[in-house]
């Protein structure tokens, strides 16, 4: 605008700045500014009043009209965005954009029956429920769902790189009200990209939504009308408070002014959150933004609830008071219909009534927990906590190992004669009274115990450069050697006798159960999967540990059907 001013003022450049000001109206900041700056120098005598009256062109006139005209143009150009917000100008939405208006041409009604789609999308891998949900969904018979996909799909265009990335492809399902749906996947599956297309914050790149019978693509505004969303971080306004928050929200979803205060209350109850309601958000916990997303989703009674990861950051207490909310909510009043993405499985395995598993953008299985439990999981786990090294166990062993290191005369040339070649004498080590308690094992005696005991391989997990984790706090044992030179005698005979006894359940178990497979350490306890097979019944695997318990020092086992974390592991692992 100062430049153009002065422009103006210069004899030489007024006439190169009357074309370049047709360019700079475009602004009406700048029509704003220069219609009172050319009445500024009316008024000053700047410009001659006898031809120039306010409104001439010159003077005020262009810039009013400019800016009136511009007040449509921009206004509609809002409206545009807003009801179409498609606009988002990428190579993707141009595409789809050309595909759409090429289809206005062609009735498509009669080139792609509803069917045919659901063939050309399908893979001959996919699963057999996956296929029938998409056939169910494709064919109509929804029953009453509420919400339903049909071959959604989501292409982000390419970084720098331009390979374009299938975030979601070829999408079908159904929800019900009453169902508590559960989207699991791996990171990076699809899900919170899927979950914002249905929420109206992404553009599908193929196929829709439909949500009460409108199409999320042609209808945004009325689909979303019908969901409440908790996206995964938190869309919170810093310096509001809880309750203004809710009060918010409360109008924004056009809960009546009567009610909003105790719509308001109750949820301020129902989450836990009375005491903070005067808080401004930036003040809260993170578990408590995560209980006002979920509030905020809530509130209105939307039929739709969407719910992205609600439980992360949430401590137990909290977490379980969601989940008598969601399950109020959702199951027992039959009303709602609550989609939960969460990477729990205990959570997924409370609330939801169905569940969908999704791996690299596709749907690769559905159905009830049970469903997927009985299908997918063709083994039973068996976990078995061992009973804790008996002190008399222990004292024996170190005793053992202290006479065998000092006892020369009974072991004339055996350990003692290889650790004074190893490490070249141990009286600086280990004086020869030594009580046991004062013993420090190095590698090198390590390596001996491990020969002289008959199990080399063992120790290696202590004393290999690259400690391997056996689950037996080894890992912390060869870190401590690593660091300190040395480990205590009676530490390094309680791993001993711990591993001593895991191996002997180890072979007992695969011995007695052909094609159980090793399924690792929790510190306590270790897990195998059994895989089913004929005659073997779960008396059978009772009354065979049943027996040998006491020999093999088992203080308690538990053998259950596979869980959901090992279906869900079982897809991840294969992409
Ligand atoms: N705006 C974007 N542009 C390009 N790629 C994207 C964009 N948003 C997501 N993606 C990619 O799409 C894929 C799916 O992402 P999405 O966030 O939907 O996964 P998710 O299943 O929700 O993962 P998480 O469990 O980690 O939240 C990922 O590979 C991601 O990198």
């Amino acid at each position: 605008m100062v430049i153009s001013f002065i422009m103006g003022l210069i004899e030489t450049t007024a006439s190169v700045n009357s074309i370049l000001k047709n360019f700079f109206r475009i602004s009406p900041g700048f029509c704003f500014a220069d219609g009172l700056a050319s009445l500024a120098l009316l008024r000053q005598g700047m410009k001659d009043k006898t031809s120039h009256a306010t409104f001439d062109w010159n003077v005020a006139g262009a810039s009013i009209c400019y800016l009136g005209v511009e007040s449509i143009c921009y206004f509609l150009l809002t409206l545009g965005l807003e009801v179409f917000p498609t606009c988002k100008l990428t190579p993707v939405t141009v595409k789809e954009w050309w595909r759409r208006i090429s289809n206005l041409w062609v009735d498509t009604s009669l080139v792609e029956p509803l069917l045919k789609s659901s063939s050309e999308t399908a893979t001959d891998d996919e699963d057999i429920d996956v296929q029938s949900e998409r056939n169910r969904v494709l064919s109509g018979s929804i029953g009453n769902a509420i919400l339903y996909l049909r071959n959604l799909r989501k292409v982000y265009p390419g970084g720098k790189d331009h390979c374009t990335k299938v975030a979601v492809d070829s999408l079908t399902f159904s929800v019900q009200a009453g169902e508590c749906f559960g989207f699991l996947g791996t990171n990076g599956a699809g899900k919170t990209t899927t979950l914002s297309m249905l929420c109206g914050e992404e553009t599908p790149t193929e196929g829709t939504a439909f949500i009460f019978g409108k199409d999320i693509s042609s209808n945004p505004k009325a689909a979303r009308h019908h969901i409440g969303y908790c996206p995964q971080f938190d869309a919170l306004l810093e310096h509001l408070t809880v309750q203004e928050h809710l009060e918010l929200y409360a109008r924004i979803k056009g809960v009546a002014d009567y009610r909003i205060n105790d719509v308001v209350k109750e949820k301020l109850v129902e989450f836990d959150l009375l005491k903070h309601a005067d808080k401004p958000s930036y003040t809260l916990s993170g578990g408590n933004k995560r209980k006002l997303s979920v509030a905020i989703a809530m509130i209105g009674d939307p039929p739709i609830v969407i719910l992205d990861e609600p439980s992360t950051g949430m401590d137990p207490i909290a977490k379980r008071f969601m989940w008598e909310v969601i399950s109020r909510l959702s199951t027992r009043q039959g009303k709602t219909a609550v989609i939960l993405t969460t990477h729990s499985m205990n959570e997924a395995q409370a609330l939801c009534t169905r569940i969908g598993i999704m791996v690299g953008g596709r749907l690769r299985c559905i159905g009830s927990p049970q469903h997927l439990k009985t299908r997918f999981g063709n083994h039973l786990e068996l976990e078995i906590k061992p009973t804790e090294v008996s002190s008399v166990d222990m004292d024996n062993l170190c005793r053992v190992i202290r006479e065998r290191l000092f006892d020369l005369p009974s072991h004339p040339r055996s350990l003692l004669d290889d650790l004074e070649v190893c490490i070249g004498g141990i009286d600086s080590i280990i004086p020869v009274e030594a009580s046991i308690a004062e013993i420090s094992m190095s590698r090198e005696m390590i390596i001996s115990v491990g020969c002289w005991l008959g199990n080399e391989e063992r120790v290696k997990t202590l004393t290999s450069s690259r400690p391997l984790s056996d689950g037996h706090f080894g890992e912390q044992l060869a870190e401590q050697l690593m660091r300190d030179g040395g480990i205590p005698l009676q530490v390094f005979s309680e791993w001993w006798l711990a591993r001593e006894k895991f191996s002997a359940i180890d072979s007992f178990i695969s011995s007695s159960f052909p094609g159980t497979t090793f399924h690792g350490f929790n510190g306590l306890s270790v897990k195998y999967q059994l895989p089913y097979r004929e005659g073997l019944s779960l008396a059978a695997i009772f009354g065979r540990i049943e027996g040998n318990r006491n020999k093999l020092g088992i203080a308690e086992y538990s053998i259950s059907q596979s869980t959901l974390e090992t279906i869900f592991n079982h897809f991840a692992a294969n992409p």
